[in-house]
C-alpha cells in the first residue's frame, strides 16, 4: 500500500523523503515495527512515541508520522501533521479499507446506561435476521469470538480491525460504546455514525489522565453530534440541549416528558419472588406496551433508547417487545436466585450517579430492607468514596462496606474514606473487608423481602491488589457460600 493512499483524507506535510513509496503496516507502537512499517508517533499520557524515532529505522520503519518537531534517521520519510491521533485514525480506516462504510455504524455516548444499551439493541437486531457486531466496555463481539475489552473504545487502528473484522464475517451493522476519552483522543475521528445516542451525563471521569472538569466532559460527549447523521437524545436530561449545541445532525428525542419524540407513558413496577422488572406504554413515534425483567426507571429510558434505534431499522414493534424480554447483560442488575425469601442481584454500578439510580429506583419496590454491599477501587478518585458512602448511607437500610479492586493501598484506608461519607447520614454499616466475607454475610443475614446489592464488581472476574489481577467471580463466591464453603 502506499503511504499516500494511506493518508488521503488529511492535511499533511513531507518533511523529508516522499509519501511515494510503498509501506507494508501501519503501527503506533514501536515494538510492532516490521520491515516497511509506518509508525505513528503518539504524544501518550506515559510515553512520548517521538521518543523511540532514533531507532525506528533499525526495527525496520521507513517513515514516521509526527506531530513535533524531530531528528529522524535520513533514510526514513517524515511526515508532518497537526495531530497524530487524529491521523491515526484516518490511517487507520484508510489501511483496513475503510470497513465501517459497509455496514450501519450506532454509537452511544453518555454517563450510563452505554453497556446495557448496546446488549438490548444487538438483541433486537438480531432477532430480525440483523448480524451485528459490538464494541465496549465488557468485550467486542464479533459472531461467535468475543475478545475482552481493555477500554470502553479503543485506540482506533483497534476498531478499524475489529470493523474490517466484522464486515467481513458477514455484519451489516455494529453499535459501539463511545466513551468521552475515546471522543477526545480522538479514537473515533473519521467513523461517520448512521446513528449516534446520549443516553444522559453525570459527574464522572474527571481528574488527572482524563477531563480537566466537567465543561470538557460535556464538551467532549457532544463531539459524537458532529459526526452523526442521526442523533438520538434523552430529552429529560438536563444538559441535553448544551450536548447538543453545536450538532450537525438531525435530531430525535426520547423519555418521560412531554416533548420526547418517543415516550414512555403508564410506567408501573413489577414484582414477583425473585423477579423485579418494569412495564409501560410507548407512545408518540410507535405505539405498544413494553415490560423488561429489569427493574427502574432507567430501564425505562435505556429499553425507549433501543427502541428509538430499532425503529430506524423498521423492526416491528412485536419482535422488539420479545427480543426486549428476553435481553440480559452481565454483571447489570443481574438476578442470581439464592432464596426463596429475598432477592440478591449483582450490579456494576461504581459510581455514585449509578449508585443513587440503581439504590433509588430498588427502594420503589419497597423492599423489608435494601442492603448495599460495595468497596471502592484503590489508587482512584477519594470523591468517589466519600459520594458513594453517602449515598449507600443514605439510601439502604444496611450497607455492608467492603474490597473492590484496593490495588496498591490498603483496604482498611478505603473503607475508613467510604465511612467518612456514610457517618454524616447516620446510616446502618458494618465494615468487612474480605469480599467473600462480606457476601457470606450479606447471605446469612438475607431477611424475607430483603433486596441485597453485591455493587461495583459486575461483570469483573478479578479483585486486583499490589499489581496483580487475582481471580474474584462474585457467582462464583456467591456457589461456594451456598455450598458451604
Ligand atoms: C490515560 C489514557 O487515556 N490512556 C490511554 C492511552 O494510552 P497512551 O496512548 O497515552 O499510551 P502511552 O503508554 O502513553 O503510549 C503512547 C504511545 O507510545 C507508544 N509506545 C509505548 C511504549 C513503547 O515502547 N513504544 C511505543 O511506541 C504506544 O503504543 C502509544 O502509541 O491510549 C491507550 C490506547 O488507546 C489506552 O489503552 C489508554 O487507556 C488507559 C488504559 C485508560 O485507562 N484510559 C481511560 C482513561 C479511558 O480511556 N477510559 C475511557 C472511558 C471509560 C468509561 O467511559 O467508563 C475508555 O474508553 O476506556
Ligand atoms: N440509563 C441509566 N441511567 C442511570 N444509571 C444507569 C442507566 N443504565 C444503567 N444504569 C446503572 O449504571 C450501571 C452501569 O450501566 P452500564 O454499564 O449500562 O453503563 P455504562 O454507560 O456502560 O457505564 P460505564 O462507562 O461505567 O461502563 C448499571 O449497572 C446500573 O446500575
Amino acid at each position: 500500500m502506499k503511504l499516500n493512499q494511506l493518508l488521503e483524507r488529511l492535511k499533511y506535510e513531507v518533511v523529508q523523503g516522499s509519501d511515494e513509496i510503498q509501506v507494508t503496516t501501519l503501527v503506533n507502537d514501536s515494538r510492532k515495527i516490521e520491515s516497511g512499517s509506518v509508525f505513528v508517533c503518539i504524544s501518550g499520557a506515559v510515553v512520548d512515541g517521538h521518543e523511540f524515532i532514533s531507532d525506528v529505522a533499525g526495527k525496520g520503519a521507513i517513515a514516521v508520522i509526527v506531530e513535533k518537531e524531530v531528528e529522524a534517521p535520513k533514510d526514513v520519510t517524515v511526515i508532518r501533521v497537526p495531530d497524530t491521533r487524529y491521523a491515526l485514525a484516518l490511517m487507520s480506516a484508510s489501511y483496513f479499507g475503510y470497513p465501517a462504510e459497509k455496514m450501519k455504524i450506532i454509537g452511544i455516548t453518555g454517563t450510563k446506561g452505554k453497556t446495557t444499551t448496546t446488549y438490548m439493541i444487538k438483541s433486537i437486531l438480531e432477532e430480525v435476521g440483523h448480524k451485528v457486531g459490538l464494541i465496549g466496555t465488557i468485550e467486542t463481539i464479533i459472531g461467535d469470538e468475543k475478545i475482552p475489552a481493555a477500554n470502553t473504545t479503543p485506540e482506533s487502528y483497534t476498531i478499524h480491525q475489529y470493523f474490517a473484522k466484522m464486515a467481513e464475517a458477514g455484519c451489516d451493522s455494529v453499535v459501539m460504546e463511545v466513551s468521552s476519552q475515546g471522543l477526545m483522543l480522538h479514537r473515533t475521528a473519521g467513523i461517520l455514525f448512521d446513528i449516534g445516542i446520549f443516553t444522559n451525563l453525570g459527574r464522572d471521569h474527571i481528574g488527572p489522565n482524563e477531563h480537566k472538569d466537567f465543561e470538557d466532559y460535556k464538551r467532549c460527549k457532544g463531539l459524537l453530534f458532529q459526526q452523526c447523521r442521526q442523533g438520538i437524545a434523552n430529552v429529560d436530561d438536563v444538559y441535553f440541549e448544551d450536548v447538543f449545541s453545536g450538532a450537525t445532525c438531525e435530531t430525535e428525542t426520547f423519555g418521560f416528558s412531554e416533548k420526547a419524540d418517543l415516550r414512555a407513558v403508564d410506567t408501573h413496577l413489577v414484582s414477583r419472588p425473585g423477579y423485579l422488572g418494569i412495564a409501560y406504554h410507548v407512545t408518540g413515534l410507535m405505539d405498544f406496551d413494553v415490560e423488561i425483567d429489569i427493574p427502574g426507571k432507567f430501564s425505562v429510558y435505556n429499553s425507549l433508547t433501543a427502541i428509538a434505534v430499532c425503529r430506524h431499522f423498521q423492526v416491528p414493534a412485536e419482535k422488539i417487545q420479545e427480543a426486549l424480554g428476553a435481553a440480559k447483560v452481565k454483571g447489570r442488575i443481574e438476578m442470581i436466585r439464592v432464596s426463596d425469601d429475598f432477592t440478591l442481584m449483582i450490579d456494576y454500578a461504581h459510581n455514585a450517579m449509578s449508585l443513587e439510580s440503581l439504590l433509588t429506583t430498588l427502594k420503589e419496590y419497597n423492599p423489608t430492607r435494601l442492603v448495599c454491599l460495595f468497596g471502592c477501587g484503590g489508587n482512584r478518585s477519594k470523591e468517589r468514596r466519600y459520594e458513594m458512602g453517602e449515598v449507600s448511607g443514605r439510601l439502604a437500610d444496611l450497607t455492608i462496606i467492603t474490597s473492590d479492586n484496593p490495588r496498591f493501598e490498603e483496604p482498611q484506608d478505603i473503607i475508613n474514606d467510604i465511612k467518612v461519607g456514610i457517618e454524616p447520614t447516620e446510616g446502618k454499616y458494618v465494615e468487612i473487608c474480605d469480599r467473600k466475607e462480606a457476601i457470606r454475610y450479606a447471605i446469612e443475614h438475607g431477611l424475607p423481602g430483603d433486596v441485597i446489592v453485591l455493587a461495583g464488581k459486575g461483570h469483573e472476574d478479578y479483585q486486583e491488589i499490589k499489581g496483580v489481577k487475582y481471580p474474584m467471580d462474585e457467582r462464583v463466591l456467591i456457589q461456594e457460600i451456598l455450598s458451604g464453603h
